[in-house]
C-alpha cells in the first residue's frame, strides 16, 4: 500500500454548484500552503482527486526549491462531461471554492490555474482573503506570466553560465516550444538578450511572432529535436519521453512548462546523454515567487522581481552541486527540498 503523505484533503459537494470541490493540502511544514484552483472536465471525480494529490505535492517541491516559506496545496473542481460553466454556475463554483479554502483557517491559499483567471480570484476574494493572483488594482499582483518568463530567463542564464562560463545569452541558439502567455514574453526577452531564436507552436497563427522577432520557425516535433544550445519547453507537460531523448540535439533544457518529464526516469536518461535538465518546478517558479512576495509578504514589486531573478543563483548552485556530486540536477533538487523540509520540521525557527 502506498503511503498517504498529505496533511489534509477536503472533498465536498459544493453547496451552491453541486459539483465536487477538492482541496489537497500536501504540506504546510514551511508555512501556508499555496497552489492554484484548476477547473476542468474529468471522466470521474477520482481522476480529479488524483490530480489534486499530485499537483499539491508538486507545489510543495516548487515552494521549497524556490526558498519560499510556503507549502504546497491545490484545488480541483471536477466538471462532469457535458457540464458547461454558465456565468452563474461559474460564480457558484468560485464561491464554493472560497468557502472550502476559508474552512482551512489560513492553512491554504488558492490562486489561478488551468480553467481559472485573475478575475475569478476577485470573485473568490469576495468570501475569503486566502487567495492570490487577483488583478493589479484589485488587491493582487496581476498576470503571473511575466514573472514566470523572467524566472525562466534567469534559469537559462544560469545554464549558460554553467556551460560556457558566462550567463550572456547573445548568440546562443535557443528553441522555445510553445509561445503562449509565458513563451511569447520569454521569446521577447531572449530577443532583447541577442539570442539566436527558433520558435514553435501548434497554433500556426503564432508564426507571426517569429516574423516580428526575426526568429526562425519550425513545427513542434522538429523544434524539440533541433540542434540548439538551449531547449525551452513552454507548452504542455509530458514532452520529454523515453522515445524522444535519443533524438535530442540540445545541450540543456530549461523552461516553464509544468511536468515536462513523461516519467521520472527520463531525468536519468537525459543525464546519461550529457543533457542538462533543470527541473521545471525551479525554472517555472517565477510566478508563484512573485505573487507570494508581493501579496503574502507585502513586498514591493522590486523585491518580488529580485526574488524571481534569484532563480539564477538557485540554478547555478544546483548545477554546481550536481556536477561535484556526479548526480542529476533533479536528484540535487530533491535533496535540497528534503533538507529544507527536514530542517523546518525539526527546527521551525530555521526555515
Ligand atoms: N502562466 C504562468 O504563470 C505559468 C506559471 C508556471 C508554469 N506555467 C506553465 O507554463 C506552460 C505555458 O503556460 P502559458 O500560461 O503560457 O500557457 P498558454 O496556454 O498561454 O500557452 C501555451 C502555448 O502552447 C501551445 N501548445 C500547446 N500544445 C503544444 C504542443 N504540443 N507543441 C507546441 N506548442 C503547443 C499553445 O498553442 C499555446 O500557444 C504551461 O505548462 C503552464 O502550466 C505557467
Amino acid at each position: 500500500m502506498s503511503t498517504f503523505e498529505h496533511e489534509q484533503v477536503l472533498i465536498r459537494t459544493g453547496q451552491r454548484s453541486g459539483l465536487p470541490i477538492i482541496v489537497a493540502v500536501h504540506s504546510s511544514t514551511l508555512g501556508q500552503a499555496v497552489g492554484g484552483c484548476r477547473v476542468r472536465q474529468y471522466a470521474d471525480w477520482r481522476d480529479a482527486l488524483a490530480d489534486a494529490l499530485r499537483l499539491s505535492a508538486g507545489m510543495t517541491a516548487k515552494c521549497a526549491a524556490a526558498g519560499l516559506d510556503n507549502g504546497g496545496g491545490k484545488t480541483v473542481v471536477a466538471l462532469p462531461g457535458g457540464v458547461t460553466l454558465t456565468p452563474s454556475l461559474r460564480r457558484d463554483v468560485l464561491h464554493d471554492v472560497a468557502d472550502a479554502a476559508a474552512s482551512l483557517d489560513g492553512r491554504y491559499a488558492t490562486g489561478p490555474d488551468v480553467g481559472t483567471t485573475p478575475d475569478d480570484m476577485t470573485v473568490i476574494g469576495e468570501r475569503t482573503g486566502h487567495v492570490l493572483g487577483r488583478p493589479l488594482g484589485r488587491g493582487g499582483s496581476g498576470d503571473s506570466s511575466g514573472p514566470t518568463a523572467t524566472g525562466a530567463l534567469a534559469a537559462l542564464r544560469a545554464v549558460s553560465g554553467h556551460l560556457h562560463g558566462t550567463p550572456d545569452l547573445a548568440g546562443r541558439r535557443v528553441a522555445v516550444v510553445g509561445v503562449g502567455s509565458v513563451g511569447e514574453r520569454l521569446a521577447r526577452m531572449l530577443t532583447d538578450e541577442g539570442a539566436d531564436l527558433l520558435l514553435s507552436d501548434i497554433d500556426p497563427a503564432k508564426r507571426a511572432l517569429s516574423a516580428e522577432l526575426g526568429a526562425a520557425w519550425d513545427d513542434p516535433e522538429q523544434a524539440l529535436t533541433a540542434d540548439v544550445d538551449l531547449l525551452v519547453p513552454a507548452a504542455l507537460g509530458g514532452v520529454l519521453t523515453e522515445l524522444i531523448v535519443p533524438r535530442l540535439r540540445c545541450a540543456a533544457i530549461a523552461g516553464p512548462a509544468n511536468n515536462q518529464l513523461a516519467t521520472p526516469e527520463v531525468a536519468d536518461l537525459l543525464h546519461e546523454r550529457g543533457i542538462i535538465w533543470v527541473p521545471d518546478y525551479i525554472a517555472g517558479a517565477g510566478g508563484v515567487t512573485y505573487a507570494v512576495t508581493v501579496e503574502l509578504q507585502r513586498g514591493t514589486a522590486d523585491e518580488g522581481l529580485g526574488r524571481v531573478q534569484a532563480i539564477e543563483n538557485t540554478v547555478t548552485d544546483l548545477l554546481t552541486r550536481a556536477r561535484t556530486t556526479g548526480t542529476t540536477p533533479a536528484q540535487a533538487a530533491r535533496e535540497l527540498i528534503e533538507r529544507r523540509l527536514r530542517t523546518a520540521a525539526t527546527d521551525p525557527g530555521r526555515r
